[in-house]
């Protein structure tokens, strides 16, 4: 048995993990987010309490409207709290600047190439001109996207067009990465393909990484940690390591795993659960 269970949130102590201060470390303590005013306030989450180590790649599921891309746009720092913190790299995080965000559309600028989309974000994240051609070369190799550069955005595939979105978002060095179902706009091939790599990406460039999805299945192949949130608002129901061996283990095998197949029908059980 390789997968090292524990089940339900983790002890809410107040005190945050050594290191929540390092870059790439995330930590939301006692968040409540709401929208809107008086009669019309709708809380979508919280409170919520959750520490996510450098490197770490954790993937939040729950149930639709439970409040998982507002736990996003907190991180993103596109939203603030209306109660507890938000920290990234040990900073209150200001959009643009505390984590690259993907969206379930690439979002791209659709009359520059394939090239042309990587070098506005190098542009944005301030790489002097000289080392363009370098970094977009090496992105692109990155998401698997070499000789594509010339190409126009409405050549290529949605799938393509998600990597594109993926570089875009690595051209900028900090070190976390915030993704909302990127994939779920994708056929299941596509998806299954594009998981593996941001996986690949993700273990490679160390960063940690916070990926939603609404996919218990999605969530176990690239979790190192998945996060089951309740139905709105959102709390952690459970939190759970997820041990698997991926070194010298290709996707599909590790797929078929009776390990992996256990993971996911507890978690595809708790998000259900949950959701009741
Ligand atoms: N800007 C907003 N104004 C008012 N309510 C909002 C706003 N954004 C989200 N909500 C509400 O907050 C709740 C949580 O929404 P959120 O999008 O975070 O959930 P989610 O889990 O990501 O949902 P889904 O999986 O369907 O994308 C929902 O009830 C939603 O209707």
């Amino acid at each position: 048995m390789v997968s090292r269970e524990t089940g339900g949130p983790r002890p809410t102590t107040g005190a945050a993990l050594p290191g929540a201060e390092l870059p790439g470390a995330v930590r939301l303590d006692d968040v409540i987010h709401r929208y809107g005013r008086g009669d019309d306030a709708v809380t979508a989450v919280g409170p919520v309490r959750l520490d996510v180590e450098p490197g770490e790649f954790v993937v939040l599921v729950g149930a639709s409207g439970c409040g998982k891309s507002t736990l996003l746009r907190l991180l993103a720092g596109f939203e603030q709290p209306t109660h507890g913190t938000v920290r990234v790299s040990g900073a209150a995080p200001r959009p643009g600047h505390a984590a690259g965000v993907v969206f379930q559309q690439p979002r791209l600028m659709p009359w520059r190439t394939v090239g042309g989309n990587v070098d506005l974000a190098l542009r944005y994240a301030g790489v002097p001109k000289d080392r363009w051609a370098g970094r977009r070369a090496e992105l692109l190799d990155r998401v698997g996207l070499d000789g594509t550069e010339r190409r126009r955005v409405w050549e290529i595939s949605g799938g393509q067009q998600q990597r594109v979105a993926i570089a875009r978002t690595l051209a900028a060095e900090n070190p976390v990465l915030l993704l909302d179902e990127p994939f779920a706009a994708l056929d299941a091939l596509t998806r299954e393909r594009l998981q593996e790599d941001v996986r690949q990406v993700a273990a490679r460039t160390g960063r940690t990484t916070v990926f939603v999805t609404h996919s218990a299945d999605e969530a176990v192949f690239l979790g190192s940690r998945v996060v089951v949130l309740s139905r709105r608002p959102g709390t952690v129901v459970l939190d759970l390591p997820v041990d698997l061996p991926r070194d010298g283990v290709d996707a599909e095998e590790l797929r078929g795993s009776a390990e992996f197949a256990e993971l996911r029908a507890r978690v595809g059980h708790e998000v259900k659960a949950a959701a009741a």
